[in-house]
């Protein structure tokens, strides 16, 4: 069914068209009533919608003039257009301009507040992340190496010395372990020349690591090493005025293996690149003297005129009573030089004379290095014997090589142990203990007294080695070896590293009648 609406327009068509006027007329309203009564009319579409409606009313009735009475309504229903009220607004604010005028809101208002949302969450998150789950594995580093994990080092100089020989520079990449180290220096510092120590680095894509020995070296960069003008000067960390030993910075000295699985993945790494040292391991460990805890030997310094002279050394020997420090030979070749630069640079120095023995393919390979070893001549700490396989007549051989000396002073520590395989009674085995005892409490009463003589004045070390080089020396009591297996087989035996034995004493230290009892192979 067409469904119809309201409107004069649409009546039928037929309507229009038939009788008279009058009855047309007549008949137009009847149908039209008719009609209407079937349509449904809203009467109230709206609110604001005219007068409402009667039903009885016709189309006639509406098109008539009007013929009512005006008859005022006393009451009437108001209709506005306006919004009503609005929440909170009386007829203060309502009439008032400035009430009225919006708010203005800058764009930074609208994010200040999420900015400051997303950082307290970004802080309490670090906060949560430091103190509560920061055990991995490289937060923890109170101390600038540790000998059961890894610490990341940076690689911050890399310099090449020939084909095969490098040294590279490392700095460590966290501040934390700085927080203690002046409190505790003694134990936290890891330059001592009292030890040959090394560290182990990793190749962490096949998991294997190899012993470096680290030094007591930096670069020295300025404006004109940066942009290239100038190479960066290599020099000795000096542990009293560079802070927290040059933030930690050491040097390694490496020979690259084209089949090496660590040293070649090391000397590839670029400067920026990190590595993983794990350490310190101790190798070895000068034996007591008890010189040791009544003086200790100047540090080095890039420059001899810097380095103090030794002035009370003399006194405190004759007020204690004491013998001199053992004279040393140390065997080296290739990158077993490190070992003796360690002792020798570090704080704490050997406090006796050195032979030391350097043996290479050829001249050059420790050309930056030679430098520190010709100011150690000078300050008569060292002899430096070089031996070249390219100048054959200077070969290390049985020549070049003396017999011990008896050491000056063995502990009663090292005769128990050497007596103990004698078997010693328990009475003289305590007369040992108590000599043990004696020997440490005089060495701390010693300190008090020791500087009575007026000593010699010399104003530096140079002046005093000046003087002290026309001295014959003491033979070497103590021997070190330390490079390849091929050239500690030929200076002093076999050593066992699968086993970590020593064996016995042979080759040309052998011949010369020194033992295991002065002899460490490392
Ligand atoms: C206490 C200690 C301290 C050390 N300090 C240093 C140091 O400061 N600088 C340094 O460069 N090295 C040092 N080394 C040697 C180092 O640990 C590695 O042995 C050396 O770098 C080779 O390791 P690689 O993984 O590259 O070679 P590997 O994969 O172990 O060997 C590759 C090839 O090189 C040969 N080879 C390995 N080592 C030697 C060697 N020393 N002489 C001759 N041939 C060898 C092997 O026979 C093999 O053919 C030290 C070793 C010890 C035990």
């Amino acid at each position: 069914m067409l469904r119809q609406t309201w409107s004069p327009l649409r009546l039928p068509l037929k309507s229009f068209i038939r009788p008279s006027r009058s009855s047309e007329k007549k008949e137009l309203s009847s149908k039209n009533n008719d009609d209407l009564s079937s349509y449904s009319v809203n009467q109230e579409t709206s609110r604001s919608a005219p007068a409402p409606m009667s039903h009885d009313l016709g189309v006639e009735e509406l098109m008539k003039s009007d013929n009512k009475p005006y008859i005022p309504k006393m009451k009437h229903k108001r209709l506005t257009y306006e919004y009503p009220g609005l929440p909170n607004e009386d007829d203060y604010s309502k009439h008032s301009n400035a009430a009225k005028q919006p708010k203005t809101r800058s764009r930074w208002s609208r994010y200040v507040p999420k900015i400051i949302t997303v950082l307290v969450v970004a802080w309490g998150a670090y906060t949560i992340k430091v103190w509560v789950y920061d055990d991995n594995e490289y937060s923890n580093e109170n101390d600038l190496l540790d000998p059961n994990e890894f610490h990341k080092f940076r690689i911050t100089h890399k310099e090449q010395i020939d084909d095969d020989h490098y040294l590279i520079e490392v700095m460590p990449t966290t501040t934390q372990w700085q927080y203690s180290y002046y409190a505790n220096y003694e134990t936290k510092s890891i330059w001592n020349g009292d030890r040959v120590w090394s560290v182990d680095i990793k190749q962490p894509q096949i998991m294997v690591v190899r012993q470096y020995t680290p030094l007591p070296l930096y670069f020295m960069k300025s404006e004109y090493t940066y942009s290239g003008e100038k190479k960066p000067l290599l020099k000795v960390i000096d542990n009293e005025v560079d802070d927290y030993d040059k933030q930690g910075t050491m040097c390694f000295y490496i020979k690259k293996y084209d089949d090496g699985e660590v040293s070649k993945y090391v000397v590839n790494k670029n400067v920026g690149d990190e590595i993983e040292l794990r350490g310190p391991n101790i190798e070895y460990k000068f034996p007591y003297h008890p010189l040791k805890p009544l003086h200790r030997r100047p540090v080095f310094k890039d420059l001899p005129s810097k380095v103090e002279p030794e002035l009370l050394l003399e006194n405190i020997k004759k007020a204690n009573n004491v013998p001199d420090f053992d004279n040393l030979s140390f065997f080296t070749a290739g990158t077993g030089i490190a070992p003796a630069l360690q002792v020798l640079l570090s704080r704490n120095p050997y406090r006796g004379f050195i032979d030391l023995h350097y043996s290479a393919q050829k001249p050059g390979e420790i050309k930056p290095l030679e430098r520190f070893l010709f100011f150690l001549e000078k300050l008569d700490r060292i002899e430096l014997h070089e031996h070249y396989d390219s100048n054959p007549k200077s070969r290390l051989a049985i020549s070049n090589v003396k017999s011990p000396e008896k050491p000056s002073y063995v502990s009663p520590m090292r005769q128990e142990s050497e007596q103990k395989s004698e078997n010693l009674s328990p009475e003289e085995s305590l007369r040992l203990r108590m000599k043990i005892l004696d020997e440490e409490g005089r060495s701390d009463a010693a300190n008090s007294d020791s500087t009575k003589e007026r000593p010699t004045r010399y104003e530096n070390a140079l002046e005093q080695a000046f003087v002290t080089r026309q001295e014959a020396k003491k033979d070497a009591s103590l021997a070190l070896v330390c490079g390849p297996d091929g050239y500690v087989d030929y200076v002093a035996g076999k050593r066992y590293d699968a086993t970590n034995e020593q064996g016995p004493v042979k080759g040309l230290l052998g011949n010369r009648k020194w033992s295991n009892e002065n002899v460490f192979k490392l």
